[in-house]
């Protein structure tokens, strides 16, 4: 039966009709603006945005860092823009870029964008996120003085002391290797933090930790969901479909207020049960009580104290401990790398004790085994985003005021026009071409940008060197083996939802010799004693 026009079906074409020249209007619109003015250069290029949604719809979720650099070579720009809902974002895809903004320009790049998601989860202020400002100058002055170069040294035996512990454990329970590098991790922080100890791999404070990293690791890139884009809808009800980040959040709050709170409390506690402890949080209270008690102002109050302290736990526990569980990753996948770097400690030490931190700077083939595990896999891939000040113009391209601004750190440490098969670990590449190399340059990024460059780089650089050097004279790390008794290669899981974490996997960690393990015995049993 034919169908006969009805009036409902005139409206429908042309409501459509109507749609599309909205569309083409938004598209014109989107050129002209993105084009410039006399007034304004044009922005960064970038993808064509939705109507209304912008850009929102089109950045992945999963591994956003790969699609921004497949958009850097499509639109030929180291520099992109996007936006949504009015906010601006651009992705800096080269190191050049990176150093000219964040560097050079650093104070324009200085503010942090407002993390609505992360105020969600519940945090206390924090060096991290805290926007540029006199609260940050603060938290940075307190923070950065103990870790710089000159005075990072006074950890280096509580990490020493660590690393030897954590290879003992590993060799002894090889199938627990993960939880003992974990462990490594938590042990160094909560004690420099809040003169805490931690006992075993399954100590509370491991699992206390390892839930406030999964929150963060899992939470997506920092300042890309639906709340940081369009902050009303933070007052949504979590259930709906799409807030299904907000959701996230609220589920995992309490790992993030247990992580600032319980070390907290027992290291007050501590305080008064025990009089001589130099831990982060004691220094800070001695102040805080000694003002108050002279009446004086204190600026830096309990809050303060709180959130820098978790600051330090949470920044530096996960980020250590992936790096280690890397390490381990591929020097499994790589033992020719692995035996090279045995060498070279064997050569250092005769092969009669342990490494200690006076041998470190003459491992280089050690150290670039660390560098090259940089690079392969940063763990912040878009770096945790700066935030612009005022309006910039770079390589002719308009950047407005208070744009988010991401540093592609993967991008770098993978443009092939830099690192020769970038996706291969490759320690030597760094060598200079007549020591077999290829003459290529450090990574640069993993540890940030300019004035909110990371405060633990320096502590972070010493744990991993020393628990690298102790692994590799103790331990023998392969593939696991199947049933047959053969070795079984095989390709991990990853994660790049926000970090880039590699899934747990196994591992076959056996003792190097029995002389390594009889020197490792010893030097354990001495701690325990002393
Ligand atoms: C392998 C280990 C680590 C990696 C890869 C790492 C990476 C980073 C990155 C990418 C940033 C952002 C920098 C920027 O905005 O440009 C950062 C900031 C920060 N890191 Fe680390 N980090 C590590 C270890 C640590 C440790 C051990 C501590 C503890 C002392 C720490 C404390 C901080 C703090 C407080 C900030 C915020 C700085 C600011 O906003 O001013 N990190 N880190």
């Amino acid at each position: 039966m034919g169908h006969t026009l009805q009036p409902l079906d005139g409206a429908v074409a042309l409501l459509g009709l109507l749609v599309t020249i909205l569309l083409a209007a938004y598209r014109k619109f989107w050129e002209w603006f993105s084009k410039g003015s006399t007034a304004y250069p044009p922005l960064p290029p970038g993808p064509p945005p939705e109507p209304l949604l912008g850009h929102y719809r089109m950045v992945p979720e999963d591994a956003a860092f790969k699609q921004y650099a497949k958009w850097s070579e499509e639109y030929k720009s180291d520099v992109l823009f996007f936006q949504t809902f009015g906010t601006k974002w651009a992705v800096l895809n080269t190191l050049g870029a990176a150093t000219e903004l964040l560097e050079k320009r650093g104070g324009n790049y200085a503010d942090r964008p407002h993390f609505v998601m992360f105020e969600e989860m519940g945090w206390s202020p924090t060096l991290t996120w805290l926007r540029w400002g006199p609260k940050y100058q603060l938290h940075r002055k307190v923070l950065q003085p103990p870790f710089t170069k000159s005075r990072v040294g006074q950890y280096e035996e509580l990490q020493r002391r660590e690393a030897l512990k954590c290879c003992k454990g590993m060799i002894e329970n090889p199938d627990d290797w993960l939880n003992h590098a974990r462990r490594f991790s938590v042990a160094i922080v909560l004690k420099i933090t809040y003169g805490l100890d931690v006992d075993g791999p399954y100590s509370p404070w491991v699992q206390l930790a390892d839930d406030a990293a999964n929150a963060i690791g899992k939470s997506g890139a920092p300042a890309s969901s639906i709340m940081d884009r369009f902050p009303a809808t933070r007052y949504l009800p979590d259930w709906l479909p799409f807030m299904e980040r907000l959701r996230y959040a609220h589920t995992w709050k309490s790992a993030i207020q247990n992580i600032t709170s319980l070390p907290f409390e027992a290291a007050l506690k501590r305080a008064t049960s025990t009089t001589a402890n130099e831990s982060f949080i004691h220094n800070r209270m001695k102040i805080w009580h000694n003002n108050a008690q002279e009446g004086l102002p204190n600026d830096f109050d309990l809050d303060d104290i709180k959130g820098a302290a978790a600051t330090v736990v949470i920044a530096g526990n996960d980020t250590t401990a992936a790096t280690l569980t890397l390490l381990i990753l591929y020097l499994m996948q790589n033992p020719s790398a692995q035996l090279t770097a045995q060498r070279e400690i064997d050569v250092v030490t005769g092969g009669t004790r342990l490494p200690t931190f006076a041998d470190l700077p003459h491992l280089p083939y050690t150290r670039l085994i660390l560098q090259e595990t940089y690079r392969m896999n940063p763990l912040s891939p878009l770096g945790i985003p700066h935030a612009s000040v005022a309006d910039d113009v770079y390589d002719g391209m308009f950047i407005p005021k208070g744009t988010i601004v991401y540093p592609n750190v993967w991008a770098m440490c993978h443009d092939e026009r830099v690192y020769r098969e970038p996706g291969r670990f490759w320690p030597e590449r760094y060598l200079a071409r007549e020591e077999g190399g290829n003459g290529e340059p450090a990574p640069v990024g993993n540890f940030g940008f300019g004035r909110r460059i990371c405060v633990g780089r320096n502590l972070a650089e010493n744990s991993l060197l020393i628990v690298l050097a102790t692994m590799l004279t103790t331990m023998d790390i392969g593939w696991p083996l199947g049933e047959d008794g053969d070795p079984k290669p095989f390709e991990p899981e990853w994660s790049f939802r926000g970090q880039a974490i590699v899934l747990p996997f196994k591992a076959k960690v056996t003792s190097r010799s029995a002389q390594s393990k009889a020197l490792l015995d010893k030097e354990v049993e001495a701690l325990r004693v002393s």
